[in-house]
């Protein structure tokens, strides 16, 4: 490489201090339960990660979502009940053992965090044809998922917790938020100041499952496709960022 394309490759990456800072926020991003404290969001904090949410990559730029701020606590009382019914549901999909650990679990914060917000999918933001949507018509929900990490992520950088609630029926939601029929409800989270945030997924702590090994996750030229000679250095590379990885470190 020459001395401009060095200068100019460095340019285009993090200091070392902000690429760390950024894979100790996807590593320590929680899904948040149990630890919300009552006390008010900051403005300027939630309108900030609202930004980043907004800047997350969509298909022909789309943007299909909208946000719903929920601070009423008789709209979070409401959406609560919609949890109760589903989860009570939930609860007898699972067997014995497992029904019992289910059932043991805090599963939502809605009414512990100050804040709920309801992200949605308007599927017909930008008219019948889509760049990017034309073979694949669910890109707009997934481009939404795309807002709700960005939203996650510039949360945790902030110190705020954020939980996902998705045991709710949607038509409850729809009913609940005044949702036309073209706006589907993607994410229904629940945001606040924490006490603290665990180490490692709340699944995890509790015995319910556990991370798998992200070799066996990676796949060569073809589904399960396996690595050839060549690819073990590389295998063994991506098991020592998983260890340093468990430990909150960078390899
Ligand atoms: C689409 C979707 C939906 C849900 C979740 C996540 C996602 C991505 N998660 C959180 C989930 O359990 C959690 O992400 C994993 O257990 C991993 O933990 P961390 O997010 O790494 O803390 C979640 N958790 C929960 O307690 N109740 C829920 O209804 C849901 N729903």
């Amino acid at each position: 490489m020459t001395e401009t394309a060095a200068a100019r490759q460095s340019e285009m990456t993090l200091s070392d201090q902000d690429r760390r800072g950024l894979y100790r926020t996807i590593l320590g991003r929680r899904d948040v339960r149990g630890q919300f404290l009552p006390d008010a969001i900051d403005d300027g904090v939630l309108a900030r990660i609202l930004v980043a949410a907004h800047h997350a990559p969509s298909v022909g730029f789309m943007q299909p979502w909208s946000f719903i701020i929920i601070r009423s606590p008789e709209q979070r009382a409401r959406v609560k009940a919609a949890f109760d019914r589903a989860n009570t549901e939930a609860a007898l999909m699972f067997d014995g053992e497992r029904a019992e650990k289910y059932r043991a679990l805090k599963l939502e914060g809605i009414l512990d965090a100050p804040v709920n917000l309801c992200i949605t999918c308007d599927r017909d933001r930008a008219g019948p044809v889509v760049l990017g949507r034309t073979h694949m018509a669910e890109m707009d929900l997934y481009s939404t998922v795309c807002a709700v990490e960005n939203l996650w992520l510039a949360a945790r950088a902030e110190g705020l917790g954020v939980g996902w609630v998705s045991i709710i029926e949607p038509a409850a939601l729809r009913t609940i938020l005044d949702l036309p029929e073209r706006v589907v409800p993607v994410a229904y989270l629940c945001l606040g100041k924490v006490s603290h945030f665990l180490a490692q997924p709340e699944l995890e702590n509790k015995g319910w499952r556990k991370r798998l090994p992200l070799e066996e996750l990676v796949a060569f030229d073809r589904f399960n496709g396996p690595g050839g000679a060549g690819d073990e250095a590389f295998i063994e590379r991506m098991r020592q960022a998983q260890q340093a990885a468990e430990k909150g470190e960078l390899a």
